[in-house]
């Protein structure tokens, strides 16, 4: 079994570390690691965020553990140089357009929300976000129109077959939770989103046990604050879907506990190929500090064990020893306590 290690920028380094700990743990057998430059780092050492090494490593291995990239220092660089153009690429390139985003309260955190305790308990959503397409990989420029003024302009597009086998993806873990599916678009508005909203209805045909609503997604936004127990899975778009999840991680109470995975088509011997990341960034300002909370990293780790390993024996143990964790009040700075960085690791790897 192999599994890249992208550590990236920032707290990258930082949280793979203690992610790195629990898989040690875990003594699995047969497992080969291999490290990579990535993003700001790789470009400060190899000119490219991601360079075609790293690519090929990602490529060859059974799952891809991402820490974060994201270097203040790189934000004037040519776009295509920049570091968010490595996750970016690594996505595309994988062909990894299904993005799971778990959001579920841990019990006892309930007062760690930014919601009322009783409306917060409520909060099991999975946000299915596509990320492959949409206005992130549109075409894109900043130009000069003829009277001198600058303009900037993205392409937002999504062809039916994009949307397609995100809504199957979506149907089908509706059906191992809940039952109930809401597609959040903007349809009122876009034409991008008409086309969304027309194909979900269409492959809702094969899913008639599956409870389907639409919802705008301004609406989307208000309604996960006001009331986030009414979802159960949400499919939506690659931008809708970058701005829900993180709202939705401080329903939960921080976005140092949202991780995420990102799969595709491609099958191993193991599971489903996929790579995973926290939802969060690199954090510039908490970076070296020893205070990043590295839960959403090891949560990411136990997502790979279930979905590209196969081992979801062992991907409960971690989630059930980072439960315990925070159950047992190891609360990171982002969650109001004063555990660092390590302090976590340790909790968690004794917890096991
Ligand atoms: N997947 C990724 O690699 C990814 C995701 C988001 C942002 N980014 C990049 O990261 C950089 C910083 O972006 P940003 O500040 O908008 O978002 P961010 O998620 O890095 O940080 C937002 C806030 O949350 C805090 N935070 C984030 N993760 C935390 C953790 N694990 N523990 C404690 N606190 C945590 C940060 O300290 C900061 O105050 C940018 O360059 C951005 O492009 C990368
Ligand atoms: C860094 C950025 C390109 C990325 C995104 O927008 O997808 C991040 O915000 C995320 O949520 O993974
Ligand atoms: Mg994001």
């Amino acid at each position: 079994m192999k599994i890249a290690l992208l550590a990236g920028d920032g707290i990258g380094p930082e949280i793979m570390a203690q992610a790195r700990r629990v898989l040690d743990a875990l003594e699995l057998s047969d497992l080969d690691l291999a490290e990579a430059d990535v993003g700001g780092a790789a470009y400060r050492k190899h000119g490219h965020p991601l360079p075609d090494e790293t690519l090929a490593i990602a490529r060859d291995a059974d799952a891809v553990l991402f820490g974060a990239v994201g270097d203040p220092g790189c934000d004037n660089l040519e776009r295509h140089l920049r570091p968010e153009q490595a996750i970016l690429g690594l996505r595309s390139n994988l062909g990894l357009f299904a993005n799971l985003r778990p959001a579920k309260m841990f019990p006892g955190l309930e007062d760690m929300s930014g919601l009322k305790p009783e409306i917060a308990r409520e909060i099991d959503v999975l946000i299915v976000r596509e990320l492959n397409g949409d206005v992130y990989f549109g075409e894109k420029a900043m130009r000069v129109l003829d009277d001198g003024r600058r303009q900037g302009y993205d392409f937002m597009s999504y062809a039916e077959d994009e949307v397609r086998r995100i809504a199957h993806v979506a149907f089908r873990a509706a059906q191992g939770r809940g039952g109930k599916l809401c597609s959040v678009d903007k349809a009122n508005v876009l034409e991008t989103s008409q086309l969304w909203r027309e194909v979900v209805i269409e492959t809702a045909a094969d899913y008639p046990d599956v409870e389907l609503s639409h919802m705008y997604v301004d609406n989307a936004a208000m309604q996960m604050v006001r009331n986030p127990g009414q979802f159960d899975v949400i499919v939506t778009g690659n931008l809708f879907g970058d701005i829900l999840s993180d709202q939705a991680s401080m329903c939960v109470g921080s976005i140092g506990l949202l991780a995420s995975a990102s799969l595709g088509e491609r099958q191993t011997q193991y599971g489903t190929f996929g790579m995973y990341e926290p939802i969060h960034g690199s954090a510039p300002d908490i970076a070296g500090q020893g205070k990043a909370n590295p839960m959403a990293m090891i949560l990411s780790l136990a997502m790979l064990l279930r979905h590209s390993l196969g081992l979801e024996d062992k991907a409960a143990q971690v989630e059930a020893a980072v439960a315990k964790a925070l159950e047992d009040g190891v609360l990171g700075g982002d969650l109001g306590g004063t555990a660092g960085t390590a302090e976590i690791g340790d909790a968690v790897v004794a917890r096991l």
